[in-house]
């Protein structure tokens, strides 16, 4: 997929929600869309579900431009928002079978597809019955029912409890694996960092940077090392010390030696900037 200098007025508006985005989503690869609420992320994810048409720039989907697409679009494209496109009277397997007969192209076992999101327990219960982050389950299973080439998610881990949120990564990427180029939004570092294999952060309608979770870690941090340990005091005790040694002065590794060899080092970690301070350092905002 392939997204150039892209430009989006909602009716209405007084100024573009979306200013001149550009980016490429490979197959395999997984693109995050970090940014402050307003930002414009859901907006360029509107445009590829076309629910919002653009007023400037290309988009290229699976080598058709996206305008030239007819219905067969969905068929390749797996689509989870944050409104529910579930069925609340009938069953978790009812809606999945229900959205798979909208397909002409060969889809997923509904089946199968609950247990991958952890629902297999609750295939045959009413979705009106599930809890928030059961229904944004059952909703990924279904944007996955066509075995789609293009995944667009928005805030596929919200609402999960931490193991959930890893089995949804783990689960969004087997699909890129198997091929799909996936696109989604994030206010989620753990996710930004841990599935994505792209960042572009998101400011006034605009990306300020595109990088991977490391390259953007690499760039806005400092390397260092952030060492606790004992010294010892004239009384005989010992006091804590946090230091930050600088791994880019060569006496930096001696007196890192010399702790190590004296047993007084409590804890060391590396001086790493999380994407949240390369986020607040790039958009002056906070996520
Ligand atoms: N249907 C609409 N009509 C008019 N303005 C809209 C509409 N949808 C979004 N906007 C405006 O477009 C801008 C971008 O909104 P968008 O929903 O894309 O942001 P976002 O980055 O996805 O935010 P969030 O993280 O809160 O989901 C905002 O100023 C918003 O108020």
């Amino acid at each position: 997929m392939v997204v150039e200098g892209l430009r989006v007025r909602h009716p209405g508006a007084d100024a573009p929600a979306v200013e001149d985005v550009s980016f490429t989503v490979r197959p395999g690869e997984v693109i995050g869309l970090l940014g402050p609420s307003g930002a414009g992320k859901s907006t360029v994810q509107a445009v590829l579900a076309r629910l919002v048409r653009p007023v400037g720039g290309t988009v290229t989907v699976l080598g058709t431009p996206l305008e030239k697409w007819g219905h067969e679009y969905f068929d390749h494209v797996g689509v989870a928002f944050e409104l529910p496109a579930s069925r609340l009277r009938l069953t978790a397997r009812r809606n999945l079978t229900a959205f798979a007969a909208l397909h002409r192209v060969p889809v997923a076992d509904p089946v199968e597809l609950l247990a991958r999101v952890d629902l297999a327990d609750h295939a045959d219960r009413r979705v009106a019955t599930f809890s928030k982050g059961m229904r944004m389950r059952l909703e990924l299973a279904r944007a996955l029912i066509n075995r789609p080439r293009l995944l667009l998610l928005d805030e596929p881990t919200s609402g999960q409890d931490p193991v959930r949120a890893a089995r949804l990564r783990e689960v969004i990427r087997a699909e890129a694996d198997r091929g799909a180029a996936v696109l989604l939004t994030t206010h989620d570092m753990d996710t930004a960092d841990r599935l994505c294999d792209r960042l572009a952060f998101v400011s006034g309608g605009r990306i300020a940077a595109l990088d991977t979770p490391r390259g953007f870690r690499l760039r806005h941090g400092r390397p260092g090392v952030i060492v606790e340990h004992r010294e010892p005091e004239r009384s005989g005790g010992f006091r804590r010390v946090r230091r930050v040694l600088d791994t880019t002065k060569p006496e930096a590794a001696d007196e890192l030696a010399d702790l190590l060899r004296a047993g007084l080092v409590e804890t060391l970690h590396t001086r790493e900037a999380g994407l949240d301070e390369v986020f607040a350092a790039l958009t002056g905002d906070r996520l």
